[in-house]
């Protein structure tokens, strides 16, 4: 007993994560994904640094080079049932949800830790393509980690508020397969 519930205590998942599976069809995943390689992706730019990952963002942009914020195009037609289905997951108004990121992760690939920008409240994404974890941590008083993960199964959505949005980091390993995600986020205050 002993050696189990440090291994229970370790995979507890923080609160302010909800999830949804098979929020679209395979065949609206397919079509997405059309859309989203059809949108003007961009490597993931911060100062000197190119990422892997390529994105595009609709509604309001973040630039991580000096931090601003600033409008971005409208969210397209496409999106918004999408962006319906999303909204439902975290009982909130679909234009509440105000800012829509789409991400391609092609092979090798993936994202580092990180919390969302503040200037962000609610993140609600939806995966699409290959599998994924969405790794979390969080620093302890000993300078360990708590950890936990959650398994992003493609045409799911998971809503992350609360204390899993600001108090813990999260990630998404490089993988051998392409993955591409829709974030949609409202606004902070
Ligand atoms: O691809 C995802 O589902 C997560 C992306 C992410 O964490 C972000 O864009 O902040
Ligand atoms: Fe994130």
């Amino acid at each position: 007993m002993s050696t189990l519930f440090p291994e229970l205590f370790r995979n507890a998942l923080p609160p302010g994560i909800e999830q949804a599976k098979n929020i679209v069809s395979a065949e609206e995943e397919a079509d997405l994904i059309r859309r989203i390689n059809g949108a003007a992706l961009e490597p993931f730019r911060f100062q000197q640094w190119l990422g892997k990952r390529l994105t595009h963002s609709f509604g309001w942009r973040y630039d991580f080079t000096d931090a601003s914020l600033s409008e971005a195009g409208p969210l397209p037609d496409w999106l918004l049932p999408l962006r319906e289905r999303a909204a439902a997951l975290a009982g909130m108004a679909p234009d509440a949800l105000v800012q829509a990121l789409v991400t391609r992760y092609d092979p090798g690939a993936g994202i580092g830790w990180h919390r969302d920008r503040p200037v962000f409240e609610h993140v609600v994404g939806v995966s699409l393509g290959a599998p994924a974890v969405l790794r979390l941590r969080r620093r302890r008083a000993d300078g360990r980690f708590d950890r936990a993960e959650i398994p992003l199964e493609p045409r799911g959505s998971y809503h992350l508020s609360g204390e899993a949005r600001h108090g813990w980091e999260h990630s998404i390993a490089p993988m051998d397969a392409s993955r591409w995600s829709v974030t949609f986020r409202s606004l902070a205050g």
